[in-house]
């Protein structure tokens, strides 16, 4: 069986994952019409803006975006007309976690993905690949197949891939030029072969042939959920560490340090943090605990679960420290929140641990000046009003407020509390920040971020995670 010649392109879901990657997929194969449509206008529009003011911000991404949109790279709200149009569709939807019914607090809800494939099988008038891009549980491709079969018209197949995305934020760019690997996943079968082979001469246009892995389906579905618990676990594995570090003088970097040298373990992914964040770690572990208790494995999903209640334990813990540092209380006081995205070189404030530590800081009652380089002001509002529902936004309003500058929310604090590990808070004038700061001037290092000694130096009373308070740094 010959594979399909893939010619036109449609991804469905104009997000973080799906305006990326197929950007990049335009760039690299300019052969390849590529339309990334999306329910959402303003976000469409964005995509379309003429002063390429995009919906996300990633770098390297406004310059893929330049070099390929409207030669082989479009963005459009018309779904049907892409979907007809083209041989191979990506699902690129979110898949949140489910808030209500079955598995509410678990389970991916998969009412996006159900809907667009929906869509598509009420469109399509031609065969069609339909890859899963989106992160899904392990068989959701069974089900994807039992819709599209059962609302075909005559004349049209669908073969079903999984392709699962590892890009990361702030790096994504970089990630999809030079992929670690390319996952295909089909049934092995000759037409789901055939299919994976398509995908993967699409990708043989910029990936080394060894770096794309074909699997089964269902290994490649769960490949995925792996991944990204094996990532989240090494982080709160290192985190948990750091809790004995400063409960005995060790010092978490030097310990992170002297394991990874160990071949075996590797350097990478050991940075001890406030807590991770982002819309991907907590789904998707969730989601892996929700298919152990499912397949009756509860003691595979306690050990899953577990990892999420470190990454909890780290942020209330961060929290506590602040409070404990600060006499005991926190009321009244100024508190500057430097960072609020979940991690540096993305807008994205999604499971951000600063969420959770400003709630904690207005619960007590402290007010708070919050700085972030690329976050939006009404992401802002928005995820502190989802965070405290039953507090008025305008309660929230008298003792939150949003600054210009790092500079400004510093001034007349009484604590510093470094959340997100933008490169610029590293090369701040911190004699001048601290020159404005009430005394003693407090700063809380939830990123390793800053040189702990000389800002010690400057003056200031540091506390970093994974260091003894009391011992010297
Ligand atoms: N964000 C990441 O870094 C990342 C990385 C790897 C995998 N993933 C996975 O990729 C998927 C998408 O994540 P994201 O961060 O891009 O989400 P997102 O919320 O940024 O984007 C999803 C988009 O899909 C659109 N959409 C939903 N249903 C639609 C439909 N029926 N028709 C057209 N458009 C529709 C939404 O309007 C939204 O713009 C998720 O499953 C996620 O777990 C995310
Ligand atoms: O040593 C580390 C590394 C990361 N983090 C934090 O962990 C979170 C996640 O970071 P990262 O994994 O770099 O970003 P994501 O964009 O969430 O990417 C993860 O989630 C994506 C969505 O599934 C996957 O595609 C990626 O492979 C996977 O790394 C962030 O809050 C980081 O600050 C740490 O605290 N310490």
């Amino acid at each position: 069986m010959s594979p399909t010649k893939v010619t036109k392109i449609c991804c469905i879901g104009a997000g973080y994952v799906g305006g990326p990657t197929c950007a990049v997929i335009a760039l690299k194969c300019p052969h390849i019409k590529v339309t990334i449509v999306d329910l959402n206008k303003a976000r469409i529009d964005a995509w379309n803006s003429p002063d390429f003011k995009l919906p996300i911000y990633e770098p390297g991404l406004e310059d893929v975006v330049r070099k390929a949109r409207g030669r082989n790279l479009f963005f459009s709200t018309d779904v049907d007309k892409a979907i007809q149009e083209a041989e191979l569709i990506f699902v690129s939807v979110n898949t949140p976690t489910k808030k209500s019914g079955v598995g509410a607090g678990f389970a991916a809800d998969l009412n996006y993905v159900e809907l667009a494939t929906r869509n598509i099988a009420n469109v399509a008038t031609s065969s069609k690949i339909v890859v899963e891009k989106s992160t899904v549980p392990c068989r959701t491709a069974e089900s994807m197949r039992t819709i599209l079969e059962a609302n075909s018209k005559p004349n049209c197949r669908f073969d079903i891939l999984s392709n699962p995305e590892f890009l990361a934020e702030g790096t994504a760019i970089q990630d999809l030029f030079k992929p670690d690997r390319v996952l295909i996943g089909s049934l092995q079968t000759p037409e789901g072969i055939s299919a994976c082979e398509a995908l993967a001469e699409v990708y043989a246009n910029w990936v080394p042939k060894e770096r794309v892995l074909t699997v089964g389906l269902w290994s490649s579905e769960l490949s995925k959920l792996a991944a990204n618990a094996m990532l989240a676990q090494r982080i709160s594995s290192v985190n948990a560490l750091s809790a004995i570090c400063e409960a005995t003088g060790a010092n978490i970097d030097e310990v992170a340090h002297a394991i990874g040298y160990d071949t075996r373990i590797g350097p990478k992914f050991l940075k001890a943090s406030v807590g991770f964040g982002g819309s991907c770690f907590q789904k998707d572990i969730l989601n892996l605990v929700y298919l152990s208790e499912s397949c009756h494995l509860p003691e595979v999903a306690a050990y899953w679960r577990q990892v999420v209640e470190m990454n909890e334990y780290q942020k209330r813990r961060f929290s506590k420290r602040v409070v404990d540092t600060l006499f005991n209380t926190i009321t009244g006081k100024r508190i500057a929140v430097l960072g609020f995205a979940f991690k540096a070189d993305t807008g994205d404030t999604r499971e951000s641990a600063a969420i959770t530590l400003i709630k904690d800081f207005l619960s007590e009652r402290a007010f708070v000046k919050v700085f972030d380089p690329q976050v939006q002001h009404d992401q802002i509002w928005m995820d502190l009003q989802e965070a405290s529902p039953l507090v008025p936004l305008d309660h929230i309003k008298k003792h939150v407020s949003i600054s210009g500058s790092a500079l400004e929310a510093c001034k007349n604090a009484d604590a510093i509390v470094i959340a997100t590990e933008w490169k610029e808070f590293k090369e701040l004038d911190w004699e001048e920040i601290y020159k404005t700061m009430n005394k003693p001037a407090f700063l809380f290092d939830g990123r390793l971020l800053v040189d702990a000694a000389k800002l010690t130096k400057i003056g200031f009373k540091v506390t970093t995670i994974g260091r003894p308070s009391a011992l010297p740094v």
